[in-house]
């Protein structure tokens, strides 16, 4: 699973205190993708992705979001293609939402934003050997972003959602296997936008290779997480644990669709 000791989140977990130095800055996440400005590019291939259930590993409440963490010891689970040049690992997935259905996800489409949105994070395993470190190389990360529409009861999700309840406060972890992240995918994963981007959450690094899919998917919701661990007396509901959207600074977004 790739460690997320980097993006211990408990401490920082109040995200829109931003950190003062931000490595860059000219290519921070989220943003807002404006259709009308996007350029279409020929050129950017249809997204493949191999993911292997048996991969998935357990669910850790990292008192920000709950991540589903993969082995990414080896080539089973990846995306590539795209505007990828490279192979990709899967080393977890996590969520974004609101404390409503008014908003939650950290991407938005015309300024609209969504109740919720999922990042499946890849790093490239051509290049390098552990998440560590890919996560401050410019060509290192790449992030799948599904946005959640409530709607809809998800089947695979709802596995996922049965789960929740295991690891409500920070810091528990609960076995969780045999899910296949694929089921999160929307059916057309060709229309995405793409561009070159950040974490959105510490260490910020300017990493990221985001392709945000234009078809989101529908589920019941879901808001029983806590950002505390047991002990502390007053319990915060987890909710709200998007990163506000950063300036564009000249970066193009692609899309691979007309
Ligand atoms: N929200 S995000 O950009 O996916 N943030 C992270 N941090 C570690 C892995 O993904
Ligand atoms: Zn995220």
């Amino acid at each position: 699973a790739c460690s997320s000791k980097l993006v211990h989140l408990s401490q920082v977990h109040p995200m829109w205190q931003e950190p003062l130095a931000i490595p860059g800055g000219d290519r921070q996440s989220p943003i807002d993708i404006v259709v009308r400005k996007s350029v279409f590019d020929p050129q950017l291939r249809p997204l493949k992705v191999k993911y292997d259930p048996r991969t998935c590993q357990q669910i850790w409440n990292n008192g920000y979001s709950f991540l589903v963490e993969y082995d990414d010891t080896t080539d089973k689970s990846t995306v590539k293609g795209g505007p990828l040049e490279d192979q990709f690992r899967l080393c977890q997935f996590h969520f974004h939402w609101g404390e409503n259905n008014a908003w939650g996800s950290e991407h938005s489409i015309d300024r609209r934003l969504y109740p919720a949105e999922l990042h499946l994070v890849h790093w490239n395993s051509d290049k390098y050997s552990l998440f560590e470190e890919a996560v401050i190389e410019e060509n290192g990360l790449a992030v799948i972003a599904v946005f959640l529409k409530v709607g809809k009861r998800h089947e695979g999700l709802q596995k996922l959602v049965d789960a929740l309840p295991a690891v409500r406060h920070k810091d528990s972890v609960v076995e969780f296997t045999k899910f296949d992240p694929a089921c999160l995918l929307p059916e057309n994963i060709d229309d995405y936008w793409t561009y070159a981007g950040s974490l959105t959450t510490p260490p910020l690094t300017e990493a990221v290779t985001w392709m945000v899919m234009k078809q989101h998917i529908e589920l019941a919701v879901f808001r029983s997480l806590l950002f505390t661990s047991a002990e502390e007396q007053v319990q915060r509901s987890m909710v709200n644990n998007f990163r506000v959207q950063q300036a564009l600074k000249g970066r193009t977004v692609r899309s691979s669709f007309t």
